[in-house]
């Protein structure tokens, strides 16, 4: 686990339970422009882990890197315990990615599709390729639509279809590159829960996004990438777990409330409008309550929230995490 500025619980993981490991992996284009900057990325087998950062926070030219279709200007990554770029041909065939979509045939049916698309893998066996095919659609939940025309697809089956492209062969570990950036609400819904559906067999899925609340609902894991470089990453359970848990009244009132809160010695006391916020520690939200209502303030309303990710992003960067970059 790591983070730029200050530590996450969790044990650390061995690299033979890493699907990828890079070490201070850095991109710098002719333009000089750093791209990634000292990325030390670990991606735990079995994981959902989703690539958070907003627009051009370097996600793309990462995934490039680790599927060896750009040079790092430094450091090193290693795919499934192979060092890359140099295990392209080993590494890859167990490796399903989504980077740029695939070109499908508006004309032809996704199955006829699905089945030009492997006939032009040289690593698939084309005598396995119908039963392969079969599975692939049904994995995504195309077996009903496999006939129809790829033309007549929404958009959610469209993009399914290309995640049945990247799974027509097994693999250990699958890579998706905003998978959902385009789609509408629907479609978006469709892939969400396929991808959930994908890591339940032991698949490693590796997914980037500039959507928070969708990495929250989505993955196991979390890194958040800021202007190429890393801030955080570890499970979102134990990233929230270091955000603390907060007590929010809700009363006109407010001087007296965070008063009251203040004489109970919780931490980190914000007024708002209409209500007061602290930190609960290790109090009893009943008791706060209780010492709330003898105090003589008047509660309209109560409540114990727990951190998100947002608010862990914002503990980490003390900013808000800004979509448009
Ligand atoms: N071939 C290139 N030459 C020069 N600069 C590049 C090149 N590719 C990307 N960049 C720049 O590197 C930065 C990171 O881009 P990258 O595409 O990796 O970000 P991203 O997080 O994937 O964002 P997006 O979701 O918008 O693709 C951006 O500022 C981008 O303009």
């Amino acid at each position: 686990m790591l983070t730029a500025e200050r530590p996450v619980p969790g044990e650390a993981v061995a690299d033979a339970d890493l699907s990828i490991v890079t070490a201070g992996l850095t991109k710098r284009f002719r333009s000089g422009q750093v791209a990634v900057d000292a990325l030390d990325l670990a991606v735990p087998r079995g994981s959902v882990f989703g690539f958070l950062g907003p627009n051009g926070s370097g996600k793309t030219t990462t995934i490039r890197m680790l599927l060896g279709l750009v040079a790092p200007t430094s450091g090193s990554c290693r795919l499934l315990g192979t060092p890359m770029p140099g295990g392209v041909g080993t590494v890859l065939p167990r490796v399903g990615a989504l980077v740029e979509g695939p070109a499908f045939y508006p004309y032809l049916s996704g199955e006829a599709n699905l089945r030009r698309y492997d006939a032009a893998d040289p690593s698939a066996d084309p005598r396995t390729a119908p039963a392969r095919i079969g599975l692939a659609l049904e994995r995504v939940g195309l077996s009903a639509a496999a006939r129809k025309r790829y033309r007549a697809y929404s958009l959610g089956m469209r993009q399914r279809l290309a995640i049945a492209a990247a799974l027509l062969v097994p693999r250990e570990l699958l890579i998706l590159d905003e998978p959902t950036n385009g789609l509408d609400p629907q479609g978006t819904r469709e892939v969400r829960a396929l991808v959930k559906e994908i890591a339940t067999d032991g698949t490693t899925v590796f997914v980037s996004s500039h959507l928070l609340a969708e990495v929250e609902q989505m993955c196991s894991h979390v890194a958040v990438m800021r202007a190429g470089r890393l801030v955080a990453q570890g499970l979102i359970a134990e990233l929230r777990a270091a955000e603390a848990v907060r007590i929010r009244v809700e009363t006109p009132d407010t001087a007296e409330a965070a008063a009251v809160l203040a004489g109970l010695g919780l931490p980190e006391i914000r007024l708002g409008d209409g209500e007061v916020s602290a930190g609960l520690a290790a109090e009893a939200p009943e008791r706060i309550c209780a010492a709330l209502v003898t105090g003589g303030v008047a509660v309209r309303g109560l409540a114990v929230q727990r951190p998100s990710l947002e608010d862990v992003f914002v503990g980490l960067t003390g900013e808000g995490f800004d979509v448009d970059g």
